[in-house]
């Protein structure tokens, strides 16, 4: 891998799903270990951009496009996942609730969603998914299976298995979805720890709580399009969410974090 020190880099990128576009122009520049929110009404395409960084959904081809991670624009997909964590609300396969806490972290160095008999468990493999449980708060989860665990319980789960193989990047798609309060508060301590570990954070979020004060980056998206890139400083203010949202937004700010209401 190239020692650059860019992680994402897009010009003029546009992604279609189905019939529409629904990324438009984004150029977008992201460097390796940064913490960068996105934020952006229903629909906007935060999602679609994340599935753009992992590959699971591709650029309309023009000669002007450029998408670039690590410096590379070619990838073989297996070996870029090696780089990414990427958690989304969903588990990853339907072993995955018969599967013991442990088991479905170290299922994370093969993306399967459960220990299959042909798959070779190296002892430094259950080391480090005994070291991402333990950085999740999540060791007592072990030989719990999964689909008897809370939805925190879950999440925490699926971050360890993400952070499993140490991914340079850790990529959320709405993490503190469904959870409770307890839960959200448990996630962002856990959140905090991995960013300050280095690992680089994209999440896509709607509770303003879950930008974290390690996360000094926002993304703003409208209609397809990024609207506004710049500090947390400058981005999370009443006026900006106000003209993001087109609701009357009142902010509080405690200890880093902001609540809105
Ligand atoms: N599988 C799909 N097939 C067709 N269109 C899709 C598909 N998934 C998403 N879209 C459309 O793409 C657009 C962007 O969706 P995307 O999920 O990226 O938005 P989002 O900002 O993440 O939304 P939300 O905040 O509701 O999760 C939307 O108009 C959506 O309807």
């Amino acid at each position: 891998m190239s020692e650059t020190t860019q992680f994402l880099e897009m010009a003029n990128v546009n992604v279609a799903r189905g019939d529409s576009v629904v990324l438009h122009d984004i150029r977008l520049r992201i460097e390796r270990g940064e913490h960068v929110a996105i934020l952006g009404p229903n629909g906007c395409g935060k999602s679609t951009l994340i599935k753009t960084i992992t590959c699971e959904c591709y650029p309309i081809y023009s000669p002007e496009m450029r998408l670039r991670l690590l410096g590379r624009e070619r990838w073989d997909i297996s070996q870029l996942r090696q780089h990414l964590g990427v958690v989304s609300a969903d588990l990853p396969g339907e072993r995955t609730p018969v599967t013991r806490g442990a088991d479905a972290v170290v299922a994370g160095f093969f993306s399967a969603s459960t220990i299959w008999p042909n798959l070779h468990i190296s002892p430094e493999m259950r080391q480090r998914a005994a070291e991402a449980l333990e950085l999740m708060q999540a060791t007592h989860l072990a030989n719990k299976l999964v689909g008897e665990m809370s939805a925190g319980e879950q999440r925490r789960i699926m971050i360890a298995r993400a952070l499993v193989h140490r991914p340079e990047m850790l990529l959320l798609d709405e993490p503190s979805n469904a959870l409770d309060m307890a839960a959200q508060r448990e996630l962002r301590e856990a959140l905090r720890r991995v960013a300050q570990q280095g690992t680089g954070i994209i999440m896509v979020t709607h509770h303003l709580a879950d930008i974290l004060p390690e996360i000094n980056r926002v993304l703003m998206m409208r209609d397809g399009r990024i609207i506004a890139d710049d500090t947390r400083e400058a981005l999370i203010t009443a006026s900006q969410l106000q003209k993001l949202f087109g609701v009357e937004v009142d902010l509080t700010e405690r200890d880093g974090f902001w609540h809105s209401w």
